[in-house]
């Protein structure tokens, strides 16, 4: 198998990245219809897998899982999670041949084997949908010519593909039809049944290709989503505790900071997040994001390119044939940080003063958030695509770190989702070094020490102006715009 994407004419590799275009809420006027009677088994019951099934099935669907026999034997988290939230629970050889729809919801790395042994299984014209589309993309896996191939890809992690959906909303989420494999030409039509079966379409649906999926994706997850949010949390602990900050405090201050500043952006975006600030604060903040972003540019630049480039593929699939260790030793290496390792003191700290105290941190999101949309744009993602997988997702995880820190953040994301985090924090810590150098707690821990909030009039003007101009809030003001049931966090 070869990489698909490499193996395009440049030309139809552009049209593919292109590929996207926001689905009005007319479009779903026919809601679950198109899978309504229909036999839908989701294969594996991990984040996406569970999540998903609890949404479908409330949406009036038929679901029920089929689980690798090891998994059913030893009675993993798996069968677990299926069999206590009451879902039927078989063999591939019991379910897959009575499934029209199977949901390949496993970790990337063991799809070619898993498609390699359902394929033969499934009935003829069935669908196969996948939430990623690495396996298509990046490793060139061929599907039987019969049956139909989709991607229903939610921008967020499980544990919010259920929550929001409970809420009332949902998420952000990408389909996409594979063109060699859509025989009958129903495969759009099943994609957005099953886009409103999870709830996405309250939140915007964008149609795309398993291209432009496969491309943004990992360059969210790799920098702003949870490489940013991880190397923050590092960098901005260490500097609290150096400059004499109470441990708890610190500790508390990150991990429910990330949630409190980033709901502001997803209500009204970077613009709003600042101006949550005091006006010299606001300045302030954006003179750091300003040096940060000149510092990241070519970090986020050198990951752009490696996932065009399959690059970064090619070395994880070496780490998958080398038994992750790298993964793990990186996982093993991020619980023994010192944010990871100290626990939120009981202290109160508001709402505001997340904001007030947490300068650098708002300076951190700022700066990601732009350079990872300017640099997928920069790359021929579509400014919509580009939103959801910087701006609007990054409050999706941040609501992770404030349930159990960077633990809970990378066990909830998928596999290639920390792998690539930690690739981006290995970089980054380094090459903020200098920059952390200069930093005090007036930008981290306590708030900026001025004896009045007077600042040059000329000066905020021309920050105002140029946080409103950027892109990025120009196509989330219209995104938000369809995002009329989105409800309150925090
Ligand atoms: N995590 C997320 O939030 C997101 C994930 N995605 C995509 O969704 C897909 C699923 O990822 P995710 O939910 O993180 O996966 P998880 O790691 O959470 O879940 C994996 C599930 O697959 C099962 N599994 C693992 N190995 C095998 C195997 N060899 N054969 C059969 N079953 C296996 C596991 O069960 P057991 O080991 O007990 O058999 C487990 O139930 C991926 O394509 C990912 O990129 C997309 C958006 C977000
Ligand atoms: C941000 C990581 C993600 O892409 C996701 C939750 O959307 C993943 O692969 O887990
Ligand atoms: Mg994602
Ligand atoms: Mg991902």
């Amino acid at each position: 198998m070869a990489n698909y994407f490499n193996t395009l004419p440049l030309r139809e590799q552009l049209a593919q990245l292109a590929k996207c275009r926001f689905m009005y809420s007319s479009e779903f006027a026919d809601g679950v219809e198109a899978l309504k009677g229909k036999k839908m088994v989701v294969i594996g019951c991990g984040a996406q897998g569970l999540n998903q099934g609890l949404n479908l099935r409330d949406s009036g669907l038929d679901v029920s899982y089929a689980l690798r026999p090891e998994a059913i034997e030893q009675k993993r988290q798996s069968w677990k999670n299926a069999t206590e939230n009451g879902f039927t629970v078989g063999t591939y050889e019991e379910l897959i041949p009575t499934a029209d729809v199977v949901l390949n919801l496993t970790p990337d790395k063991q799809h070619t084997s898993v498609v390699t042994a359902v394929m033969p299984l499934m009935k003829e014209g069935a669908c196969l949908s996948y939430s990623h589309g690495f396996n298509i993309v990046e490793e060139g896996m061929k599907i039987r010519d019969d049956l139909t191939v989709i991607m229903v890809a939610p921008k967020c992690p499980g544990s919010e593909v259920r929550a929001e959906y409970v809420r009332g909303f949902g998420v952000p989420t990408l389909i996409a039809v594979h063109e060699a494999n859509d025989p009958k030409g129903e495969g759009l039509a099943l994609a957005k049944a099953y886009a409103v079966g999870t709830g996405g379409h309250k939140a915007g649906v964008l149609m795309s290709s398993f291209i432009a999926e496969v491309k943004s994706d990992l360059m969210g997850e790799q920098t702003i989503l949870c490489g940013m949010l991880q190397t923050g949390s590092i960098l901005c602990f260490d500097k609290m505790i150096e400059e004499g900050i109470e441990p708890g405090y610190a500790s508390k201050l990150i991990q429910y900071g990330w949630e409190n500043i980033t709901e502001a952006l997803k209500y009204g975006g970077v613009t709003n997040m600042l101006d949550r600030l005091s006006n010299p604060a606001k300045i302030k903040a954006f003179d750091l994001a300003e040096e940060l972003k000149e510092i990241m540019r070519p970090l986020y630049n050198k990951h752009q390119d490696d996932i065009m480039s399959g690059h970064f593929s090619h070395t994880m699939m070496e780490d998958w044939a080398n038994d992750d260790a790298n993964l793990h030793k990186w996982r093993a290496e991020t619980a023994e940080t010192n944010f990871e390792k100290t626990p939120a003191g009981d202290v109160e700290i508001t709402e505001q003063e997340y904001f007030d105290n947490g300068i650098l941190m708002v300076a951190m999101v700022k700066a990601g958030v732009e350079l990872a949309f300017e640099t997928m744009t920069a790359a021929g993602i579509i400014a919509e695509s580009a939103y959801y997988e910087s701006l609007h997702e990054t409050p999706l995880i941040a609501n992770t770190i404030a349930r159990k820190k960077l633990y809970e953040m990378n066990a909830t994301i998928s596999d290639t989702a920390e792998y690539g985090c930690y690739l981006y924090n290995h970089a980054c810590v380094p090459l903020l070094a200098d920059f952390m150098k200069g930093i005090k707690s007036d930008v981290i821990g306590k708030g900026l020490n001025v004896d009045d909030n007077g600042v040059d009039n000329a000066r905020l003007i021309e920050v105002n102006d140029a946080l409103r101009a950027h892109p990025v809030e120009a196509v989330g003001a219209v995104l938000r715009g369809h995002m009329a049931d989105m409800k309150k966090i925090v």
